[in-house]
């Protein structure tokens, strides 16, 4: 018998526009980015469109190049080719205007770690036209009590929270948020959640999300494309990667001859039904699982790390399953 293997959420792939997404020019449309840093190349063509209003979730393992992308769309870093618009401009030729319409979290007010809390987000609030309330935008990310603290007495989490307060005191319509919930603790996570989910929901602002977590990407995320060493690997909505990781299903068994096998299909009762006949009798240690998206996931990163290599083996499911062993034990 042989094996196919479609993967497929697992193709170096594009992330065009959702079925049914708004006409018009995405907030965020890239076309065969590129980078390099020296002779390295981080990212190998990657091409993105995300529309208004949308949670779009860059994922990916450490050093695929999440940062390297949201940096080049900042406008913080001269990618080496390809296009990019972001709010219909190049990044790399956005004025004064085209950043106030855009919500980052910036590292520099970390060097006023002696202003208090209110303080500083006021003073931000002066850089733009149209500033939200300092007072309301404290009790949105729930730092009211720490008003009159200084910033360099707040928590990991609190700091977290001041950043995309700091991020949106100008009302943006696009917001980058790279890896926000390093470090929070689950409940701080959970109201941090919610958090980007009623920006994005009630006030329709548009939200590109660096993670390293397939979890809070599938929590959050309207489409999530993963990023995988400078390539995107897959793209969707959760449901839609979900589906597409458990289409086809892993069947193990124990060959006459005590041998272990595996095998991949999209018809696991076709194969168990061959099996029993061939063996003339019940199939010892008969198994029959379905890669969840985080078998698929992992398996995407440990192959392209090299991991698999020297196993023979481009199977997703084989090492899908692998992951799945390591994460039961
Ligand atoms: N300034 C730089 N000079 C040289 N190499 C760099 C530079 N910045 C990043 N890199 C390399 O580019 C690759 C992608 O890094 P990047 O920070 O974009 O990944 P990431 O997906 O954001 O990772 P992480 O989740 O760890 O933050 C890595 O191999 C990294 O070492």
């Amino acid at each position: 018998m042989t094996t196919t293997d479609h993967q497929p959420v697992g193709q170096a792939m594009t992330a065009p526009a959702p079925t049914g997404s708004p006409a018009g020019q995405p907030i965020i449309r890239v076309r065969d980015l590129r980078m390099s840093y020296g002779g390295a190349h981080v990212l190998h063509g990657i091409d993105l469109d995300i529309h208004r209003g949308e949670i779009f979730a860059l994922l990916g393992p450490n050093g695929a190049g999440k940062t390297t992308t949201v940096e080049i769309l900042e406008g913080f870093r001269q990618r080496s080719a390809g296009e990019v618009a972001v709010l219909g401009t190049d990044p790399a030729r956005g004025d004064d205007s085209w950043r106030a319409r855009i919500g980052l979290v910036l590292q520099s007010w970390r060097d006023h770690r002696r202003w208090q809390v209110a303080e500083l987000l006021t003073h931000f609030a002066t850089y733009y036209p149209r500033p939200r309330d300092p007072a309301e935008l404290l009790a949105l990310v729930g730092l009211t009590e720490q008003a009159r603290q200084q910033v360099d007495r707040l928590s990991g989490g609190q700091r977290r929270r001041l950043d995309v307060a700091l991020a949106i005191v100008g009302r943006p319509e696009l917001l980058f948020l790279d890896e926000p919930t390093t470090g929070f603790d689950p409940e701080a996570r959970r109201d941090f959640h919610d958090l980007v989910e009623r920006l994005a929901r009630d006030e329709g602002v548009t939200i590109l999300l660096t993670t390293h977590d397939l979890a809070e990407a599938e929590r959050l995320a309207d489409r999530i494309a993963m990023l995988v060493n400078g390539r995107i690997r897959a793209y969707g909505t959760p449901s839609e990667l979900a589906r597409r990781a458990a289409a086809q299903a892993e069947v193990r068994w124990t060959a006459p001859d005590g041998t272990a096998r595996r095998e991949r299909t999209e018809d696991p009762s076709q194969l168990v039904w061959e099996l029993h006949r061939e063996t003339g009798g019940p199939v010892a240690d008969l198994e029959v699982r379905r890669p969840t998206l985080e078998d698929t996931y992992l398996h995407m990163v440990h192959r392209d790390a090299g991991d698999g290599a020297g196993t023979g083996t481009t199977d997703a499911s084989e090492a899908g399953a692998s992951d799945g062993e390591k994460r039961a034990a």
